[in-house]
């Protein structure tokens, strides 16, 4: 069945060698957003998104995708509303994508991949004292997640704000982080609107290095988790 395959994925995925499904996983993510399985949820706000880009520290490599990481030590780059019952702060943003333009993505929208998908990630830090804690928590992460499409335009990688498309409509599910831990702590936000970059920027993704210096080289590609089961869960639309 559907399930088994999931499982075997996981197993056979390169970057997932370990046996990395959590064990009476619910909701794990990514999923595949079939569009006319989503329910309009009228109750579901715009998200308010506020980032200040002084707050951008540093970017690095961490072995699966690199990050931007940001200062969250106050309340200056934060988003609230949508499905979100608190404030949440931005803590880093890092990307997905594939060797080719042809898979990338970790969500697909009606089983389609985009070539890679950006994840803007915050925590709760209204209810959390650290992002360590709130990684263990339902309510603990918010993942804006926001698909790339290829056309030729730039993006300024430091100033989050101009990596959102302008449409506010998104889709919504109760999911996990997913790489390690896996932690089932994450409200997706997944943006219904795609933003463009240009193949440049793609290829400059692909010249990345899972490896570090001395190892024998592996190119950071495919660095996405295969889809995993919806069971009993639903995703809402903020958009009829
Ligand atoms: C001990 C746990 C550690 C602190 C967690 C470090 C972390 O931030 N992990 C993370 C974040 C986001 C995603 S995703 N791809 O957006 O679902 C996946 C993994
Ligand atoms: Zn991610």
């Amino acid at each position: 069945g559907a399930c088994c395959s999931y499982r075997l994925r996981n197993a056979l995925h390169p970057l997932w060698q370990s046996p990395l499904t959590i064990p009476g996983g619910t909701r794990q993510s990514p999923i595949n957003i079939q569009w006319r399985d989503s329910v309009y949820d009228p109750v579901l706000k715009p998200l308010k998104i506020s980032y200040d880009p002084a707050t951008c520290l540093h970017i690095w490599n961490n072995g699966y995708s690199f990050l931007v990481e940001f200062d969250d030590s106050a309340d200056r780059s934060i988003i609230v509303g949508g499905p979100l019952e608190n404030q949440y702060r931005l803590k880093q943003f890092h990307f997905h994508w594939g060797a080719i333009n042809e898979w990338g993505s970790e969500h697909t929208v009606d089983s389609k991949f985009y070539p890679a998908e950006l994840h803007l990630v915050h925590w709760n830090a209204v209810v959390y004292p650290t992002f360590e804690e709130a990684v263990m928590e339902g309510d603990g992460l918010a993942v804006i997640g926001v698909f790339l499409k290829d056309t030729v335009i730039e993006f300024d990688v430091f100033d989050p704000s101009c990596l959102l498309p302008p449409c506010p409509d998104y889709w919504t599910y109760a999911g996990s982080l997913t790489t390690p831990p896996l932690t089932e702590s994450v409200t997706w936000i997944i943006k219904k609107q795609p933003i463009e970059v240009d193949e440049n920027q793609l290829e400059a993704f692909r010249m990345l290095l899972f490896t570090s210096d001395g190892e024998e080289e592996k190119r950071m590609v495919d660095n996405f988790r295969p889809l995993q089961p919806l069971m009993n869960r639903t995703v809402r639309s903020s958009f009829q």
